[in-house]
């Protein structure tokens, strides 16, 4: 299991992400362009000194991403045709999420072999990406019995 996010633009939540990352012992894949400097303070500050310990690839576009991760993909997307209770995970799948402002576009719905959406009361619109990239993830983590010992 891998956590992909594809071009974020908001630095915090991409440290919360790798903190998150880095707690779980969950690989990272980010998908360039990001909308900041890699460096930016307030992803060193969300990812404290835990980012250091995460297993983080940046790969320069979507398919550089594609080269090195043909795995399965599963995709959190608001449109989703899959609630997220339904949704089988397998060991080896991707988790990835949308960006903050557009989400992921329709090449990105096409490579997917599962598009989930996690259930939501009406009228609201979406959770923050770290918000529902954690809640995945441990539906996901419980699934494949891989939680940490
Ligand atoms: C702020 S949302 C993006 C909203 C964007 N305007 C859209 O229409 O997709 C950022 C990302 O968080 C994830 N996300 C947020 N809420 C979600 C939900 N209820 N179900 C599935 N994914 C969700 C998705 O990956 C989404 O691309």
């Amino acid at each position: 299991m891998r956590i992909a996010l594809f071009q974020p633009d908001i630095a915090g939540n991409v440290g919360t992400i790798l903190r998150t990352s880095a707690c779980f012992g969950v690989g990272l894949d980010i998908i360039e362009p990001c909308g900041f400097p890699y460096s930016d303070r307030k992803l060193k500050r969300a990812g404290m000194d835990y980012a250091a310990e995460a297993d983080v690839s940046r790969h320069a576009d979507w398919a550089a991403f594609r080269e090195s991760r043909p795995a399965r993909i599963a995709l959190l997307t608001v449109d989703g045709d899959t609630a997220l209770p339904d949704a089988r995970f397998e060991p080896g799948d991707i988790l990835m999420a949308g960006s903050e402002s557009a989400g992921a576009p329709p090449y990105v719905h096409d490579a997917a072999a599962m598009r989930i959406h996690i259930p939501m009361r009406p009228r609201f619109r979406s959770l923050n990406v770290a918000i529902a990239t954690g809640i995945a993830l441990g539906e996901a983590l419980r699934q494949t019995g891989n939680w940490p010992e």
